[in-house]
């Protein structure tokens, strides 16, 4: 089998400021086509990662290649292949929607349609009014609208959704799996599990600038942190079991109860779950290396 391409790569990649190490030997691939999710908690160093990669912040120490470039030494044409959302928008306000995505699209040699744009990101109705009149969550969409009127090849998605309304979230998720399908590398950070759930192929787990755990979303984590509970209730109250084989014991329960037991449930742990033990986890070690 061929090896997948790596759009993205970094090998023990270092930041400090100052003293504090807030990138501490993080390496991974992002292969072509892929959505990545980068998750981490606050602090984690996800920003100052994607940062590196996009050539916004000088790295330590450590290799770092985009596109095949070193982002430290990526001209106007790598750039222009890149798309970027970062965690705080960058618009100016006195410009309308259009003419803001207007503008941004002449810097790119190959750019979208800027309605087709606007009308992916749901402001069809905002498309003449001006930036700072927008609401939060729509200055959000302007931004994303932003990141991806140049038909990047890798787009950076830097926690693109905070603010958005459930609805507007949902046809966010549309639109990546659009764009993913149209062959587009993402690399998104977020704090939503869920959207990471939704929308990645594969994940990374840093915490205090040190990488935890890779892998796909049904790998990461490992065999042991996705056994199913059984729960149910008897007699003496709720009671819950984790097993590998939860229809065996269902059907156990059943015979024995001579009917569904109540209040049953068979729970798949979810990505937050695996995410917040892996986390813990790492925080119990980091503490007694301290201790
Ligand atoms: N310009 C800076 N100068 C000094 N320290 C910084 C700077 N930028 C970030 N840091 C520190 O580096 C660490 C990593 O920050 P970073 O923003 O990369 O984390 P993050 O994982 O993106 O967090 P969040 O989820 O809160 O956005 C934090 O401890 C932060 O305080």
């Amino acid at each position: 089998m061929t090896e997948p391409e790596a759009v993205v790569r970094v090998r023990d990649l270092h930041k400090k400021y100052g003293h504090h190490h807030a990138v501490d030997g993080v390496s991974f691939d992002i292969h072509r086509g892929e959505t990545f999710a980068l998750l981490g908690p606050n602090g984690a160093g996800k920003s100052t990662t994607i940062e590196i990669l996009e050539g916004y912040r000088d790295r330590t120490d450590g290799e770092v290649s985009v596109l095949g470039i070193d982002p430290g030494k990526g001209g106007l044409a790598w750039k222009a292949r890149l798309g970027i959302v970062l965690q705080s928008g960058g618009e100016s306000g006195v410009m309308t929607v259009s003419e803001q995505l207007r503008h941004f699209a002449g810097l790119y040699p190959n750019p979208r349609s800027v309605d087709e744009v606007i009308a992916a990101v749901g402001l069809e109705e905002k498309a003449k009014t001006r930036i700072t009149r927008l609401s939060g969550g729509q200055r959000r969409r302007v931004d994303v609208a932003l990141g991806i009127i140049g038909r990047p090849e890798l787009l950076f998605l830097d926690e693109p959704t905070t603010g958005f309304d459930p609805e507007a979230r949902r046809d966010f998720w549309t639109l990546v799996r659009l764009l993913k399908s149209e062959g587009t590398t993402i690399l998104l950070t977020t704090h939503y599990l869920d959207e990471a759930a939704q929308l990645s192929d594969r994940v990374g787990v840093i915490a205090g600038g040190k990488h935890i755990d890779i892998g796909r979303l049904d790998e990461i984590g490992g065999d042991d942190a996705r056994i199913p509970r059984v729960r149910w209730r008897d007699r003496d109250g709720m009671r819950e079991r984790r097993t590998t084989e939860p229809g065996a014991l269902v059907s156990a329960l059943c015979a024995e109860f001579g009917s569904e037991p109540p209040e049953l449930e068979v729970i798949r742990p979810s990505l937050e779950d695996i995410y917040l033990r892996l986390v813990a986890e790492s925080q119990a070690e980091a503490q007694a290396v301290l201790a």
